[in-house]
């Protein structure tokens, strides 16, 4: 990636200027998105909705069509060097095929989106909660309305760090004033989430790129729904929880919300006073590490038998840690669950 990133601006110097100062995430996610692109080739339809996504999202980078064939010279020049042994003609002329078939959708996706979206959203902060010393629940005001289906991500930028973006789940099912909670833990090493929780207050400002994701409720299903959340992984659950509780299709909810200790259950008066409102959800706490009171103890995967009692007749939703939504799919798969209704956004959302 870092040839990459040379040979692109040694050859198109203010394109330097479209990317933050440290490019370390950013390798990383155009590492993922080209992965992505990839594998997705035998799925069309998943394909062309990912592009679709992308090319949206890079309007807020102030990416133009005419920026691609400095990425496609710079791309080819890499492979070039780096798959030497394989690198033929004919490879060449598939791959500058399949490369521009990709930026097409993703410039023409970008443009037709300019016609009625902004880039990106302001929003002013009007509440931030810490809820431990290290994770913040924000909520946002945009300063105009910002569509969104429950179980979608957007990418979040804030003031003290100018072109970074991380993306964070909507922790809510749209409301009437139009705000929406985001749930941000800092991390190490986490520019955006640093400075969301430690260095942003009420009346300040960040920006948002368009929502995203494809984590959401089927339309077509009553059946039961059965929702994980691992960590702040609780956000897009939370959400897709509030959205099936305001339908009137009547679908019962279990929500389970897992944490390494009780202190880690940062949601859980929030989540309880949703419980005591509707009689069809079901708040199940999770400990990993403790016993805690009201809660069961245990990893997700391991309390899922008893929780499930031999139906797999839910459609699943998970998000928190990597490890923590493979080992429960794997579990709800054991369990009789579908593949195709267990639902995660692995690739995308994330703090
Ligand atoms: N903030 C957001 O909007 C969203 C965040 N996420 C992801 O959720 C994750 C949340 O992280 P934290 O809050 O720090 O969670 P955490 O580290 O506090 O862990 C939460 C739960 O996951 C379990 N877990 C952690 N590692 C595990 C492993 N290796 N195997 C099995 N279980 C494991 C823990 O036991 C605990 O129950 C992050 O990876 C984030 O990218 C996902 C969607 C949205």
């Amino acid at each position: 990636m870092r040839y990459f990133y040379g040979r692109l601006f040694a050859a198109r110097p203010r394109l330097r200027t479209l990317f933050p100062p440290a490019m370390g995430d950013q390798h990383d996610r155009f590492f993922n998105a080209l992965s992505r692109i990839v594998w997705s080739q035998d799925n069309p339809e998943e394909l062309a909705r990912h592009l679709e996504g992308l090319g949206r999202g890079h309007r807020k980078y102030g990416v133009l069509r005419e920026h691609y064939p400095a990425v496609e010279e710079a791309l080819t020049a890499t492979l070039r060097a780096f798959a030497s042994d394989v690198w033929t003609a004919e490879a060449e002329a598939a791959w500058r095929a399949a490369y521009r078939s990709a930026a097409d959708a993703m410039a023409g996706a970008a443009e037709r989106d300019a016609l009625d979206a902004p880039p990106w959203w302001v929003a002013e902060v009007v509440r931030h909660e810490r809820r431990a010393f290290d994770l913040a629940v924000l909520t946002l005001r945009p300063e105009r309305p910002l569509p969104f289906t429950p179980g979608q991500h957007v990418s979040v930028q804030a003031a003290r760090w100018p072109r970074v973006w991380r993306p964070y789940s909507i922790a809510n099912a749209p409301r009437r004033d139009g705000t929406i909670c985001l749930h941000v833990r800092a991390r190490p090493a986490g520019w955006v989430g640093g400075a969301l929780v430690r260095h942003t207050g009420l009346g300040d400002s960040v920006l948002l790129g368009p929502p995203d994701g494809t984590m959401t409720l089927d339309p077509g299903s009553d059946r039961p729904l059965l929702l994980i959340g691992g960590g702040t992984g609780l956000a897009p659950v939370k959400a897709l929880a509030e959205q099936a509780l305001a339908s009137d299709a009547g679908r019962e909810v279990l929500l389970v919300v897992a944490a390494r200790t009780e202190g880690g259950l940062y949601d859980l008066p929030a989540l309880r006073q949703l419980e005591s409102a509707h009689a069809r959800l079901q708040v199940v706490p999770v400990v990993s590490r403790e016993p805690a009171a009201g809660a069961l103890t245990g990893r997700v995967p391991d309390v899922l038998p008893q929780l499930l009692d031999g139906s797999g007749g839910h459609d699943a939703y998970v998000a928190g840690p990597a490890p923590l939504v493979r080992a429960t799919v794997t579990a709800l798969q054991r369990l009789g669950v579908p593949l195709t209704r267990v639902h995660h956004d692995l690739l995308t959302a994330g703090d």
